[in-house]
C-alpha cells in the first residue's frame, strides 16, 4: 500500500458546521491526502462566506495520492439536491448527505480510502427525509455487513466506550445481554491493542442501575448479565474489572486506575467524557473493518457560517484517523 494515506472525509449536514470546518482544515497541509466527499458549489459558497480562500482540485483515484498544500482540497463531487442556507435544515439534501456516507463506506470497503472521516450529520432531518438512520455508526456497522461494532470517544486522558449506542432509553436494558456485553469486550480488547499499543487494556465497566444495582435490590442487569460477563473475562486472564457504580467510577483518582470506562448507554457515558473534554475528544468506531473517527459534536446550526465553528475536534479525529491508517 501507499505510503501516503488516503483519507476520505465527510463534511456531513450541509447547513450545518462541517462544511466550514472541512474548509478550516484545508487551510492547513496534513500529512495524508484529504479528500472530501461534498459539492464543490457548497464549500465554494461557504468559503466565501467564512472569507477562506480554497482551491479545489477533483481527485483522480487512479493516480498515485498526493498530499495537497495549504488552501488545497482534493474533492470528489457529490451534489446537492436543493441549495443551502446556512442554519437551516432541508430535508431535500438528506439524500445528498447519505450518498456522500455511502461512497465513503464502498471506498472503505474497496480499499480506495485508508479511512473515513466524518463530520457531523443531523439524524432528525434526515429520518424526516423517509431514511430510517440513527448515527453513522449504526450506518458503517450495517453498510460493512458487521452486527456489533462500538462507539468510543476518546481525549488524551480518557476514553468512554458504550455498550449500546443511540437507543432509546426505554430499550436499553433489553439491549443488555451476556452475549452482546461480552462481544463489546472482546472488541475494546482487540481494538487498544491493535490500535492504541495497550497490550491487555484495563477495562472498567460501569453498571446499569444506581449503584451498580445495589446487591440486586435496584436491579437485577449486575447480578444476573454484567458480573458473569466480567468474572468470565477476568478468570480468562482480561484486565476488566466492575461492575461499577457510574456515578464515582469517573472519579479522577479512580479513572488513573483504567485505561477504556465502559458505559453501558449514551447518556451513562458521553456527558461525562464531553464536561471533560468537549471539543477536543474524537469519536472512533471499533469493530469496522475499516478506520472510521468522527467529532465530538453536533451540526451546531447556530454556528454555521459564522467562523465561530471550533475545528479542534475534527483535527483530533484527522489525526487519529492518520495515525490508525500508519499502523494499520
Ligand atoms: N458525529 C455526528 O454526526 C454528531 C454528533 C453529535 C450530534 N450530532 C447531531 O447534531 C445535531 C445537533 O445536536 P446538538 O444540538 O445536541 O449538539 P451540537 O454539538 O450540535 O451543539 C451543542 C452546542 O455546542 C455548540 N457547538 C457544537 N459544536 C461546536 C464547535 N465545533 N465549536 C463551537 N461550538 C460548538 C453548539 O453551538 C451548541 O451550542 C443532532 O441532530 C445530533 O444528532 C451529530
Ligand atoms: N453519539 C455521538 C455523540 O454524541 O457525539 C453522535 O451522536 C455521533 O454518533 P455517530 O458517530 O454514530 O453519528
Amino acid at each position: 500500500m501507499s505510503e501516503i494515506k488516503r483519507i476520505a472525509i465527510t463534511p456531513g449536514e450541509p447547513a450545518g458546521i462541517g462544511p466550514d470546518l472541512v474548509l478550516t482544515l484545508a487551510q492547513h497541509k496534513h500529512q495524508a491526502q484529504i479528500i472530501a466527499l461534498a459539492d464543490p458549489v457548497l464549500l465554494a459558497e461557504r468559503a466565501d462566506l467564512l472569507g477562506l480562500s480554497i482551491k479545489m482540485i477533483e481527485v483522480d483515484l487512479s493516480a498515485p495520492p498526493k498530499i495537497a498544500e495549504s488552501g488545497e482540497l482534493y474533492v470528489m463531487p457529490h451534489h446537492l439536491k436543493v441549495p443551502v442556507t446556512a442554519g437551516q435544515l432541508d430535508k431535500l439534501n438528506s439524500r445528498y448527505v447519505l450518498e456522500t456516507l455511502q461512497t465513503a463506506l464502498e471506498g472503505c470497503l474497496s480499499h480506495e480510502f485508508d479511512a473515513v472521516v466524518t463530520a457531523p450529520v443531523h439524524k432528525g432531518i434526515i429520518n424526516d427525509a423517509g431514511a430510517a438512520f440513527t448515527g453513522h455508526t449504526e450506518f458503517f456497522a450495517d453498510g460493512a455487513g458487521v452486527k456489533k461494532v462500538v462507539m468510543m470517544l476518546a481525549t488524551e486522558s480518557l476514553k468512554v466506550a458504550l455498550a449500546t449506542t443511540h437507543l432509546p432509553l426505554r430499550e436499553v436494558a433489553d439491549a443488555i445481554n451476556r452475549d452482546e456485553l461480552s462481544q463489546v469486550i472482546e472488541i475494546i480488547n482487540q481494538s487498544m491493542r491493535q490500535h492504541f499499543g495497550l497490550v491487555n487494556p484495563r477495562i472498567a465497566v460501569c453498571g446499569l442501575n444506581p449503584h451498580a444495582g445495589e446487591d440486586g435490590h435496584l436491579g437485577r442487569e449486575e447480578v444476573d448479565i454484567i458480573q458473569p460477563v466480567i468474572d468470565a473475562y477476568i478468570k480468562a486472564g482480561y484486565a476488566v474489572s466492575g461492575a461499577w457504580p457510574a456515578d464515582t467510577i469517573f472519579n479522577q483518582d479512580k479513572l488513573l486506575n483504567y485505561d477504556v470506562v465502559l458505559a453501558m448507554f449514551h447518556d451513562q457515558g458521553l456527558p461525562v467524557l464531553k464536561h471533560h473534554g468537549f471539543g477536543k475528544a474524537v469519536n472512533v468506531t471499533l469493530g469496522l473493518p475499516f478506520i472510521r473517527t468522527s467529532v465530538d459534536h453536533g451540526t451546531a446550526l447556530d454556528l454555521a457560517a459564522s467562523g465561530q465553528a471550533n475545528p479542534s475536534s475534527l483535527y483530533a479525529a484527522l489525526s487519529m484517523a492518520i495515525a490508525m491508517a500508519n499502523t494499520h
